[in-house]
């Protein structure tokens, strides 16, 4: 992973800026995809599909132990925002089903 060398606070913080600007596209990205899976799915209880969050938060676990950063912060992240993008998915499978 490329990090570049900052020279001053202003510096470090417009690196940053453009870090989070980053991952709320890819936050929007993920959730787009998850409105997607709704359509494949025929129940809620598929639609909370538990075995694969587990996989998902295991591997971003790993992930983030292979980037030397915390696993329980990435841990945390994840529940939080799939607890939302799971609200998301219900939302969208029920609308589909109201069609
Ligand atoms: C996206 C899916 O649906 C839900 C959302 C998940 C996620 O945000 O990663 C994982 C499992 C499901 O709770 C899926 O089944 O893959």
């Amino acid at each position: 992973m490329k990090t570049e060398k900052c020279n001053t606070l202003a510096e470090a913080r417009k690196k940053i800026d453009e870090v989070d600007e980053e991952i709320v596209k890819l936050i929007a990205k993920r959730n787009n995809y998850i409105k997607q899976i709704a359509h494949f799915k025929t129940s809620v209880t598929e639609v909370k599909a538990e075995e694969r969050i587990e996989d998902v938060i295991s591997r971003v676990r790993q992930q983030a132990i292979d980037l030397d950063l915390s696993p329980n912060l990435i841990n945390d992240l994840y529940v939080r925002m799939i607890d939302a993008m799971v609200e998301s998915e219900i939302e969208e499978f029920n609308n589909a089903k109201s069609f």
